[in-house]
């Protein structure tokens, strides 16, 4: 699929973004990984699609169910607003404390982390998306396939170290915790020459998605205590996490010093406190120690391994606690070039000279000297436990570093991140559909009579609305543009921008058009049935589901009259209140693509979608029915505060409504901010024809494109015959109480 060229933003903070699904990398245990291409970077990224409500989330869910304070909802990164009502996810962090921290991941920048791009948070879908460095070098392999033999060698392990210790360095400085060191999150270069360290801050951040009410207790539960926690986990693996951060530590009964801590003696930390930097040097401890051995130096006692999962993990835990780690039973040496433990010195090699090769001496072979390291890693006392400063300078680490002074004392300064960083922090988008086709914006006007909008415009003094100049028939957006500029080509997406400078250009020297033909007077009975009209969209060649495409019906049903089957809308000024939705259900699980909005409506929506939806044998009031089938045909271009939605019934879309705040509120959005607040993005025009929504848009009436959805004289194939794109851009919001589009004098 080609894909559109990039579009010009009007400020530096108005932003389209673009993801393209090109294929699945891989699976993960919450996350599935794809290969994408991202707005205009020259190179594909990976994107990690995490879903919200996945099996962790689940049980948790089920095991909070009768407490109602712990009921953690999973809404989305939780909105914070003033007073009371504030909400904080389980960690007890404010919404505006995440997106600085995502800010800041944006920022980052080193040779050894994975680089992150974007943090999608579609309040519309099941899923939290993370855009990030593709690594095609994957995962760092530390054990054969046969399993407990180590799969490095001894060099190769220094090299990992170095570089990790570089990441987890930077991390640390820029007050970013990794929280899941371990060898899967750290990736090879394509080369296979350094690794990376990825998937920082995700661990919070899945946490992070579900609120815990303001009074809820920030307790242990909610982070990493507590029985729940015996279930799988997905920030922190269990092998992996530090002593202080395991379930059923005890400050009181430990030795571990807890520095960090900023609680009274006399109450006990939260884990969440205990968590520091040093919970990663912890996990870089435990990935040494796979490196060096194959296996992990912490396993559950043989007994509660057979007495099922809880208990494995439970006795996991004690052992981490309580256990000093050991050198596998059996085992003399390290790595796999089997570098001998105990006399790695003896084994020192030396010139003819008698002495030791400078390799050697460097600790190239030393054992010992990675022992040493690891030790001070599994420090079980945090107050113990080795610093990065005291790491590096460990010789082995050290050895080959021509500038060992610079190396070792190399720092970085803090990030700073600014009020409009932390504002577009995380990413709400919405699918826009690559055809060439503005749907959402068309959509949008369909449920409101002509005359009744008509009104709306007389009563605030703005005179009869039009679409077209003067009575001019409408044409169609490929015609207006081929008279403005007959020479274009159709290059799939042009920018706003562009087509405007364009259409200056042209204007210059376009012959001014032939005299009107005479206006014709609208006719009531047509202009009605334009009011509601049915256009049905049928989904079609949805055979790969990523690249699902639609056409226009070629047979529309018949517009039901209506007088009958359409009632007009009672409200006038807000369409919203004339709608009462029952149900919003994202279909993209099921779409896949297309998220399909699900609109269980009433009121005239609900009997019209269900008029219609009867005639294509679709059960309109069964949400369930409709969910899932409704293949790729639904879609939303705007939910937050008003917008426009489809609802999608067996392969089409039925309708589309301005939506009313009960969906905004039981998507978690405020309907009352502001449009500065919601929609910092515009749409990207692709297409002849949302050029000239633009251009028309621009004419400053705000009413936007008219849309001759009785008339299309374009094919099918021309049509809908364009794929479909997963895509995100905001869409600008339209006042509420615009006059939209005057369809009855556009013929
Ligand atoms: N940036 C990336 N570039 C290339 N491949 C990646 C990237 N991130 C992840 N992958 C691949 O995607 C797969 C799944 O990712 P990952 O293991 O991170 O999922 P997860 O569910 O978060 O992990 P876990 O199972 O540890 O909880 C892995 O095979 C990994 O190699």
């Amino acid at each position: 699929m080609d894909r559109p060229p990039p579009s010009k933003s009007r400020t530096a903070r108005k932003k389209n973004e673009f993801i393209s699904i090109r294929r699945q990398l891989g699976k993960g245990h919450n996350a599935v990984v794809y290969l994408v291409d991202y707005n205009t970077d020259p190179v594909p990224r990976a994107m990690k699609k995490i879903p919200r409500n996945n099996k962790r989330t689940e049980n948790l869910n089920r095991l909070r169910a009768n407490n109602p304070l712990r009921a953690a909802s999973s809404a989305g990164i939780p909105r914070t607003t003033d007073g009371p009502s504030a909400v904080v996810d389980r960690r007890g962090t404010e919404e505006a404390k995440i997106r600085r921290e995502i800010a800041i991941m944006k920022k980052c920048d080193h040779p050894n982390i994975i680089k992150f791009f974007a943090f999608v948070d579609d309040k519309m879908d099941a899923n939290i998306c993370l855009i990030m460095e593709y690594m095609e070098g994957g995962e760092l392999q530390w054990q054969t396939a046969e399993g407990n033999k180590p799969y490095l060698t001894l060099d190769q392990t220094r090299r990992v170290m170095r570089d990790v210790v570089l990441g987890l360095q930077y991390l640390h400085e820029q007050g970013i915790i990794h929280r899941d060191i371990k060898p899967s999150n750290i990736m090879w270069t394509a080369d296979r020459t350094h690794v990376k360290i990825g998937d920082f801050g995700v661990a919070h951040f899945v946490q992070a998605r579900g609120p815990r009410p303001v009074g809820a207790p920030a307790d242990d539960d909610y982070n990493f205590d507590g029985e729940s926690d015996l279930l799988p986990r997905h920030a922190g693996t269990p092998a992996f996490l530090a002593p202080e951060i395991t379930p059923g530590f005890s400050p009181s009964t430990s030795t571990t010093a807890l520095p960090l801590s900023s609680t009274s003696p006399s109450q006990p930390a939260s884990s969440a406190e205990r968590v520091g930097p040093s919970v990663d040097l912890w996990a870089l401890g435990v990935t040494l120690f796979g490196m060096l051995f194959g296996s992990i130096p912490f396993s559950p006692d043989e007994e509660a391994t057979h007495a099922g999962q809880v208990a494995a993990e439970a006795s996991l835990y004690r052992v981490i606690r309580e256990e000093p780690w050991a050198i596998p039973q059996g085992v003399t040496t390290v790595c796999a070039n089997a570098v001998p433990i105990e006399d790695a010195k003896s084994k020192v090699k030396k010139d003819w000279r008698g002495k030791e090769k400078e390799k050697e001496k460097a600790g190239s072979g030393n054992a010992r000297q990675v022992l040493e390291l690891m030790g001070g890693l599994l420090e079980k006392d945090v107050s113990r436990r080795w610093e990065i400063e005291k790491i590096k300078s460990v010789p082995w680490l050290l050895y080959d570093i021509q500038r060992r002074d610079e190396w070792q004392a190399a720092t970085t300064p803090r990030i700073t991140v600014s009020a409009t960083d932390e504002k577009y922090a995380i990413l709400e988008p919405k699918v826009k559909w690559n055809f060439r086709l503005g749907l959402g914006r068309r959509f949008s006007n369909l449920f409101r009579s002509g005359t009744e909008r008509d009104r709306e415009r007389e009563a605030a003094g703005e005179g009869p609305v039009r679409s077209a100049p003067s009575g001019l028939p409408r044409r169609k957006g490929k015609e207006r543009a081929r008279e403005r500029d007959p020479g274009r080509k159709r290059d799939g997406g042009v920018s706003r921008q562009k087509s405007r400078a364009r259409s200056v250009d042209t204007a210059r020297v376009t012959p001014p058009l032939p005299a009107p033909p005479p206006v014709v007077k609208p006719d009531p009975a047509a202009s009605s049935s334009r009011t509601l009209p049915v256009r049905m969209l049928r989904g079609a060649g949805e055979k790969d589901p990523r690249r699902g495409f639609f056409r226009w019906g070629s047979s529309p049903p018949p517009v039901p009259t209506p007088s009958t089957a359409v009632p007009t809308p009672t409200t006038s000024t807000s369409p919203s209140t004339s709608f009462v939705i029952d149900e919003a259900v994202v279909g993209m699980k099921k779409t896949r693509l297309g998220r399909g909005i699900v609109l269980d409506a009433a009121a005239p929506l609900g009997r019209y979608s269900a008029d219609v939806l009867a005639r294509h044998g679709a059960d309109p009031y069964s949400t369930e029915g409709r969910a899932s089938t409704g293949g790729s045909a639904g879609g939303s271009e705007d939910w937050s505060g008003e917008g426009d939605m489809y609802a999608a019934g067996k392969g089409m879309i039925v309708g589309a409504v301005s939506v009313a705040s009960p969906v905004s509120a039981r998507m978690g959005l405020d309907p009352d901010d502001d449009e500065e607040e919601h929609d910092p993005y515009e749409y990207e025009y692709d297409s002849a024809e949302d050029e000239d929504d633009a251009e028309e848009d621009e004419r400053g009436d705000g009413r936007g494109q008219v849309y001759d959805h009785t008339s299309s004289g374009e094919s099918d194939e021309e049509q809908g015959g364009a794929p479909i794109e997963f895509r995100g851009a905001r869409k600008r919001t339209e006042p509420t109480n615009h006059a939209p589009d005057a369809d009855a004098d556009e013929t």
